[in-house]
């Protein structure tokens, strides 16, 4: 589902910051050779990724949902000088791609590129993180949520991505709903309720909801 005229999202593209050669390879390489393209975050929602992280200059970002590293790299251009990006996946086929891509971007120093289920991996890390970006496995979006919440301070940024869930979550009278789009439901639901935080529903793309820790 689009969520707007695609006439439209190429005009807002033509006025964001144009993609640069490596993140068009990104792109390039995951639409020939990696399953589901579709996850991959792009250029409109990377730039804004980009913008987030040099707005808060952190010193800590952790990402859930490596893929093949274009957000990552978003995410670590705007890191503190000394800063680093601890970014997690699942799925090993992808590492050396992946490994090769932060190698290219000059940032792999600053890029902690870990491999394993990110529910085992989070509770071994310390923090703080002055920014967490959400993009696993959506059924598990509340947990990660809860293990990482009391690892942001004050002033720390939480985005998930995927929150529209090709606008599925948008569910009829007596419609049988997937877990998936229950589990987003619910994700949703306990930010808008959670005290600790203030938040917005950002409608780009598949939808990103952006948190800020008070
Ligand atoms: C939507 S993709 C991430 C896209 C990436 N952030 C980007 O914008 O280019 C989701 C990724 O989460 C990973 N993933 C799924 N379940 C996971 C888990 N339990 N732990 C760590 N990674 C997981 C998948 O292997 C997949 O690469």
């Amino acid at each position: 589902m689009e969520f707007i005229d695609p006439a439209l999202l190429a005009y807002c593209e033509s006025i964001t910051s144009s993609e640069d050669p490596l993140l068009k390879k990104i792109t390039r390489e995951t639409q020939s050779k990696v399953l589901m393209p579709r996850m991959i975050s792009g250029h409109l929602q990377g730039k804004m990724l980009e913008l987030f992280a040099k707005m808060l200059s952190p010193k800590t970002i952790l990402e859930i949902g490596t893929y093949t590293g274009y957000s990552g790299i978003c995410l670590a251009r705007g890191l503190k000088s000394g800063g680093k990006l601890i970014t997690l996946d699942i799925n090993d086929e992808l590492e050396s791609m992946v490994r090769g891509f932060f190698e290219e971007s000059g940032l792999a120093d600053q890029i902690d590129y870990r491999l394993g289920n990110a529910r085992e991996i989070i509770p071994t890390l310390d923090g703080p993180f002055d920014m967490v970006f959400i993009d696993a496995d959506k059924f598990y979006y509340s947990e990660y949520f809860d293990l990482i919440i009391d690892k942001v301070p004050s002033g720390g940024i939480i985005l998930a991505d995927n929150v529209l869930w090709s606008g599925k979550i948008l569910v009829e009278e007596g419609q049988k709903i997937d877990k998936d789009t229950r589990a987003l439901l619910a994700f949703n639901q306990k930010i808008q309720d959670d005290p600790r935080v203030e938040n917005i529903l950002l409608p780009i793309r598949d939808g990103v909801l952006m948190a800020r820790k008070l």
